[in-house]
């Protein structure tokens, strides 16, 4: 999978299909609320063991009920990447399962 840096307007609208992700500075972000403290800590797990298999990690925060995300590609210099909407595409395909909103 490409690691070339996609520009500002091509990521804005690739993120068009990942609603609640958003673009800050040179990241991609999304913050999920779930049900519990112990929900949000399984999809932290669940998002490590996809981090893992992509090989392509994001900045994972585990709060009371809430998991953020916060990812750009190193090996593009810190850039948005293919890799990165990837990653996003996979966490919102396993989220629901976890009662994430
Ligand atoms: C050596 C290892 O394959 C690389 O450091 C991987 C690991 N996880 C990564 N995660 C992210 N977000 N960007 C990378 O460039 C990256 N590279």
């Amino acid at each position: 999978m490409s690691a070339e840096p996609l520009s500002r307007t091509e990521t804005e609208h690739r993120l068009e299909a990942l609603p609640g992700w958003a673009l800050e500075g040179d990241r991609i972000t999304r913050t999920y609320r779930l049900p519990s403290h112990f929900a949000a800590a399984a999809l932290t797990m669940h998002i490590a063991g996809i981090q893992e298999e992509l090989n392509h990690h994001s900045d994972l925060t585990l709060g009371y009920n809430t998991v953020a995300l916060s990812v750009h590609t190193h090996d593009a210099g810190g850039a948005v990447t293919e890799k990165d909407l990837e990653l996003a595409t996979r966490v919102e395909a396993a989220a629901p399962a976890h009662g994430a909103k």
